[in-house]
C-alpha cells in the first residue's frame, strides 16, 4: 500500500527492460500508483512485439497486473515510445548505457537503475533522503539542449542501506571511516542468478564488481554539490567485503564507523538517530516511508525474512548500535536490495523529480 496523497493527472510512464527481475519490480510498484500511469513496457528484441505476460518470465507472489499483461512489449527505442513523459529503466548494465543516452537526447528523462551513468560528473546519484541537492546537477546535463531530457540514477542496492544509515551519525559528529560487510541476498543476482548448488546451504565469499561500487559510491552520495554541478566526493576512508548469502530477499549489512567527533556516548549516538528528520518530511511523496531509518532496540533484529519487507520494503532497519573496540561504533544494517535499493528506490527519485518540477507532463 502506498501513502495516500494529493490527487493529480498521472504522468505517463515507460519501463525499460520491463521483463527483468528489477522491471517487474517496477511494474508490481507502478500498478496502482497515484501519480503514474504505465504506458509501455519495453524490452530486447527477444520479447520485443510479444504480449508482456509471454514474455517476461513472471517472478513476483502476485499475478501479472491485469493492465498491463496484454500490453505489447516494444522496442527499447525513443521513436517506440513517443507518448511517454519520463522512463524508468532496469536494463541489464551491457546494454543500458547507449540505450538511456539516446532517451535522454531524445527529450525523454531517465530515471535508472542501471549502473552506467553512476559515476558521470553531471549525473546525480540519488538517495532522495540523504542528497536531494544534487538534483541541480541535471541543469548541467548536455544530453539534450532543450533541457528536458536527462538521466538520474540511484545506488548500488548495498549502497542504499549504507548511506542511509550513516546519515544521522554524518550529520550529527562526521565520520572519518567505515569498513563494511554485507551478506546479500540472490535476488541481487537477478533471475535465474547464482546457480543452486553453489548458494544451498553455502556462503559465497565474493561477488564480482561489487565491493569496488559500496567503496565508492557512498562517497559520491555524501559529497558535495559545487557550482559547476560537478560534487566533490567526501573524502571518508571506506573498505567493504562483500558475500553472497542464502536469503531471498534483504541484503544485511555489519558495518564498523569510526566518527570524526571524539568521545562521543552510545546515548549520544542513539540520540542521534531519534532527532534525525528526513528532508522528505512534509513533502508528501507517495513512496516515502514514514521512517527512512528505524534503530531496534532488540540485539536479534533487524532480519531479513522479518523486516525487509517494513513500510513496502522502503525503510532501512538497524540495531545492535553499540560501542566498537578499535572503531567508535558498529551496528547492523539491512535495507530491501530489489525495492529500496532498486526498483522502488527509483519510483521514489521519480517521485522527488516530480515534487522538484524536474519532470512534468509533455503535453
Ligand atoms: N537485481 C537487483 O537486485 C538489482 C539489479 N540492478 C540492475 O538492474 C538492471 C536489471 O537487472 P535484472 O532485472 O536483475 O536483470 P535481468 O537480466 O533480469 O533483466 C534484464 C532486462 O534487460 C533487457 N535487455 C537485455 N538486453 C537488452 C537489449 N539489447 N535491449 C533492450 N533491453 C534488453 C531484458 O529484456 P529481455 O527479457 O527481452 O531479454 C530484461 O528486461 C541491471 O543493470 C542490474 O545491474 C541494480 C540493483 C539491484
Ligand atoms: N550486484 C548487486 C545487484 C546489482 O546489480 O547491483 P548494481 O546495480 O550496483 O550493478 C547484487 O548482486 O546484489
Amino acid at each position: 500500500m502506498l501513502r495516500k496523497t494529493k490527487a493529480m493527472n498521472r504522468l505517463k510512464v515507460g519501463v525499460l527492460g520491463a521483463t527483468g527481475a528489477v522491471g517487474q519490480k517496477f511494474i508490481r510498484l507502478l500498478a496502482d500508483h497515484p501519480w503514474f500511469e504505465i504506458a509501455a513496457v519495453a524490452a530486447s528484441s527477444r520479447s520485443a512485439g510479444k504480449p508482456y505476460a509471454e514474455a517476461a518470465h513472471w517472478i513476483e507472489p502476485i499475478p501479472v497486473p491485469e493492465a498491463v499483461a496484454g500490453m505489447t512489449v516494444r522496442a527499447c527505442e525513443p521513436e517506440a515510445l513517443p507518448e511517454v513523459d519520463f522512463v524508468f529503466s532496469g536494463m541489464d548494465a551491457a546494454v543500458a548505457g547507449d540505450i538511456e543516452r539516446r532517451f535522454a537526447e531524445a527529450g525523454i528523462p531517465v530515471v535508472t537503475n542501471a549502473r552506467n551513468y553512476r559515476r558521470e560528473a553531471h549525473v546525480p546519484l540519488l538517495v532522495p533522503e540523504v542528497n536531494p541537492d544534487h538534483i541541480a546537477q541535471i541543469a548541467h546535463q548536455t544530453f539534450d539542449p532543450s533541457g528536458r531530457g536527462f538521466i538520474v540514477t540511484n545506488p548500488n542496492c548495498v549502497c542504499v542501506p549504507l548511506v542511509l544509515s550513516l546519515k544521522p551519525l554524518a550529520d550529527a559528529f562526521g565520520i572519518d571511516s567505515v569498513v563494511v560487510t554485507s551478506m546479500q541476498a540472490v535476488s541481487g543476482a537477478g533471475y535465474p542468478g547464482v546457480p543452486s548448488l553453489d548458494i544451498l546451504g553455502n556462503v559465497v565469499p565474493y561477488i564480482g564488481g561489487e565491493e569496488e561500487k559500496i567503496m565508492w559510491e557512498p562517497l559520491k552520495l555524501m559529497g558535495e554539490l559545487q557550482a559547476d554541478g560537478t560534487v566533490q566526493n567526501s573524502t571518508i576512508g571506506i573498505h567493504a567485503s562483500a558475500y553472497r548469502v542464502p536469503v531471498v530477499e534483504g541484503h544485511l549489512l555489519s558495518v564498523l564507523v569510526k566518527l570524526a567527533t571524539p568521545g562521543v556516548s552510545e546515548q549520544d549516538a542513539q540520540q542521534a538517530y531519534a532527532d534525525w528528520q528526513s528532508p522528505l518530511a512534509g513533502l508528501d511523496l507517495p513512496s516515502a516511508p514514514e521512517q527512512p531509518v528505524l534503530l531496534y532496540d532488540e540485539p536479534r533484529f533487524p532480519q531479513p525474512k522479518l523486516h525487509a519487507p517494513n513500510e513496502n520494503g522502503m525503510q532501512v532497519t538497524m540495531g545492535r548500535l553499540r560501542k566498537a573496540g578499535l572503531f567508535d561504533f558498529a551496528y547492523t544494517a539491512l535495507g530491501h536490495n530489489t525495492i529500496r535499493g532498486a526498483a522502488g528506490g527509483a519510483v521514489l527519485n521519480a517521485e522527488m523529480l516530480v515534487a522538484k518540477k524536474r519532470i512534468r507532463s509533455r503535453n
